[in-house]
């Protein structure tokens, strides 16, 4: 795992463990190796460390952390130890990345050299933890503890040239990244060697320590707010000023340690893990990732130049992928081009791309008002308003219009997928892909399939998913997919909640609180009341009833109707000023509690005959979550979604469910499905007229054991595969 090469006078310590570097414990060893035996041959007089492959090293291997009192000596830290210690110069070359312990084994060598295109950082705390190989004690050293209170509490990575601003690098390199270092090595033979020994150096400004703290404490409390990690990193960031070099050290060891085994640490673990399952796909008929190409895509059509269809074009183009956009109103395509613009300026001035790479993007977007325009392109993503009659005649029209081979793909939220694609003599072609408001910010694209959709129509929106950077999910057709029919349940238990006692920021800040970026009320004030309005009315009149604010119950079934009221009263949410809460038209992201909307609350309570109470915030968050809980297990069972994990994607970057909460279904193994089990009996005997109530087949089977089943295990016992 770690090739030892002699090249003249210099031993090559070459990290080979595919895909990534990562430090696993056979790594370990081969480095420790490697440096021992270079420092026993009288004819090596320094040595390189390199990574074969693309990158230099992604940090330690996480998989190891699940056991973390397994973890195999030689530990990272006494590897490092061996390095720092060698009486012959190390010299770390850097291409790719030098993550986390990747990092850490360059600031145990003497020198470190990096291509000008490397990226260096610490994302440990993205995973929970700190840079514990004392990368917190040993950063501040080169870089000063401001700059490495930043680097490491939020976990970005740094270009070279900035790494060498900050004295962490000390030569960018433009050449062969092993050649220049083995002309580096040569320079620095016979040099003194403990100036160079990080451990042997002060950090230059500790007499500031407690006011740098200070500062980057209040920011990180608030941009990073609920987690833990970060303020961790501050803190053994602050001891290596405080502290002599071994104490520091042996703290640091300590907050490792605990962080790791908390909560939120294996939440974020299972995220990075879950995030990456979701592209390794695979359909009930054995087709996957695999063993299925996808077919080329080069230009598509995006059909409404409304809200969503400009920002799905924008996804496109920001990939360098042509767009034709269709809108048959002139004026509105006008519009629709003119927000692409804008949105692209606005990235510009953000210096997420320059004003040359903008006009890139708009050469490839070109307007339309008629299909008859997409006769030629291989993908096409309709976008026009939530409406089954209207989305199957676009879809009949452009399978006559376009070329046989041409992917038809509807961005609709909720419908089933079957009933579109039959408006085609192409169903093998017709696919979902769900995007998320606002599409070119939203990382999510749900992806989703119908009974007659091909593995290779699955493959390439699968890959196109992947060209536009989007976090991309594969799941089966059915009533608002897996996102919004599970969020479903999570709404209308919000709703009910405030027919039984709440007020809209009473919903809100339990859930922030739990860890949500914004409660469900501030999130339909941005989205637009209307909004949810229009999807309520078409589905009633889909279901063949006239949906009022009178409504209590449809088929017997449970209905909340206050949203409906505001609608009525033209309260839509931020865009006009009004909705859930009241905003400042000169302050828009400040929602503020309006008395007049707990008068409208209250309205409907006593037309409705309903008795108020005070709803504890226990509740709150078994209500809303367990609800949707049960629906995820019930997604599961359909084999809506393949794997949990899938749902706690959706969930994270559809619904910003926090990442160190896991998701829905990790949610639900830390409580214990026996508990989950309980109280969505509990809720259902107590509201029999709330179907999301209904215990899941697959949550019974599973409580019914003694021992908790792993997640991982869940799956088998979908279908009576195991009872
Ligand atoms: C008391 C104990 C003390 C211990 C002290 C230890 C101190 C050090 C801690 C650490 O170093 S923690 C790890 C820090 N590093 C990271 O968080 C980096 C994570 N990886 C990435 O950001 C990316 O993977 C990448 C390196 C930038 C590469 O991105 P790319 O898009 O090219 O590939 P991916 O699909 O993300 O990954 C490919 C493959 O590799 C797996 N993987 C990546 N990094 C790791 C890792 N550090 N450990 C284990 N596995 C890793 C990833 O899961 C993919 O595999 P599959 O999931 O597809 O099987």
């Amino acid at each position: 795992m770690v090739d030892y090469i002699i090249d003249q006078n210099l031993a090559i310590l070459a990290v080979n463990n595919p895909p990534v570097n990562a430090l696993s414990h056979h790594v370990r060893e081969g480095l420790v190796e490697g440096i021992k035996k270079a420092n026993a041959n009288d004819q090596v007089t320094a040595i390189v460390i390199i990574g074969k492959g693309k990158i230099f090293c992604s940090g330690a291997d996480i998989r190891e952390f699940s056991n973390h009192a397994a973890i195999k000596d030689p530990v990272l830290t006494s590897v490092g130890h061996t390095i720092e210690n060698s009486g012959k110069p190390v010299i770390s070359a850097i291409h790719g990345n030098a993550l986390g312990g990747g990092l850490e084994v360059a600031l145990f060598c003497h020198y470190r050299i990096a291509s000008e295109s490397a990226r260096v950082g610490f994302p440990e705390v993205l995973i929970g933890i700190l840079p514990g190989a004392e990368g917190t004690v040993r950063l501040p050293r080169l870089s000063g503890l401001s700059f490495a209170m930043d680097m490491i509490a939020s976990g970005k990575q740094i270009n070279a040239k900035d790494a060498f601003k900050h004295g962490i690098l000390d030569k960018v390199c433009t050449g062969n990244i092993l050649e220049e270092a083995k002309d580096f090595a040569k320079k620095v033979i016979g040099q003194p060697l403990d100036s160079r020994r990080l451990s042997r150096i002060n950090v230059e400004d500790a007499s500031n320590v407690d006011a740098v703290f200070e500062v980057a404490l209040a920011q990180v409390k608030k941009k990073y707010k609920g987690q833990i990690a970060p303020i961790y990193c501050l803190k053994s960031v602050r001891n290596s000023a405080k502290m002599s070099f071994d104490k520091a050290a042996a703290e640091e060891r300590r907050l490792i340690t605990e962080l790791m085994l908390g909560y939120q640490s294996i939440a974020l673990r299972y995220s990075f893990f879950a995030e990456r399952s979701a592209s390794k796909w695979r359909l009930p008929c054995g087709a996957s990732v695999n063993n299925t190409k996808p077919s080329k895509i080069e230009s598509t059509g995006v059909i409404g130049a409304g809200t969503m269809g400009s920002g799905i074009a924008v996804c496109l183009i920001r990939a360098g992928i042509p767009v034709i956009l269709v809108e048959k109103d002139p004026k509105m395509l006008e519009k629709g081009m003119e927000t692409i613009s804008g949105i692209l300026d606005g990235s510009v001035k953000l210096k997420r791309m320059t004003p040359g790479q903008k006009a890139k993007c708009m050469e490839i977007l070109k307007g339309a008002t008629s299909l008859d325009k997409l006769s030629n392109v291989d993908l096409v993503i309709e976008a026009v308003y939530e409406n089954l009659e209207l989305k199957r005649q676009i879809f009949a029209q452009l399978d006559k219009v376009c070329k046989p081979s041409t992917l038809l793909c509807s961005n609709t939220s909720t419908l089933d997928i079957d009933k579109i694609a039959s408006a085609t003599n192409r169903p093998d072609k017709v696919v979902g892909t769900h995007f998320f408001a606002p599409a070119f910010i939203m990382r999510l694209l749900e992806n989703v399939y119908g009974s007659k959709t091909s593995p290779t129509t699955v493959a390439t929106v699968m890959e196109l998913g992947r060209r536009i950077g989007k976090v991309t999910v594969l799941v089966k057709t059915c009533y608002g997919f897996v996102g919004n029919r599970t969020h479903q349940c999570f709404g209308a238990e919000a709703s009910f909640l405030l027919e039984e006692g709440c007020l809209p920021q009473d919903i809100d800040q339990v859930l922030e609180e739990f860890g949500m970026a914004m409660g469900p009320f501030k999130v339909s004030d941005l989205s637009g009341i209307d909004v949810g309005w229009r999807i309520r009315q078409e589905v009633a009149k889909a279901a063949g009833f006239k949906l009022t604010t009178e409504t209590r119950y449809h088929n017997g079934e449970r209905i909340s109707t206050v949203g409906d009221s505001l609608f009525e009263m033209g309260r839509y949410g931020i865009k006009t000023g009004k909705g859930w809460y009241k905003y400042d038209p000169t302050n828009l992201r400040k929602p503020v509690p309006d008395s007049d909307v707990a008068d409208v609350i209250l309205d409907h309570c006593a037309k409705m005959g309903l008795q108020r109470c005070k709803i504890p915030p226990q509740e709150i968050i078994e209500r809303c979550l367990f609800a949707a809980v049960n629906e995820c297990f019930r997604v599961l069972e359909e084999r809506v979604a393949e794997k949990p994990e899938d749902i706690d994607v959706i969930w994270q970057y559809g619904f910003s469910f926090p990442r160190y909460a896991g998701g829905p279904m990790f949610y639900a193994s830390q409580v214990g499905l026996k508990r989950v089990y309980e109280r969505v009996c509990f809720y259902h005997e107590k509201f029999p007229y709330s179907s999301h109530w209904i215990p899941s087949d697959l949550l019974r089977k599973l409580a019914s054991h003694s021992v908790e089943i792993p997640m991982s295990q869940w799956k088998e016992f979908v279908n009576g595969s195991k009872l």
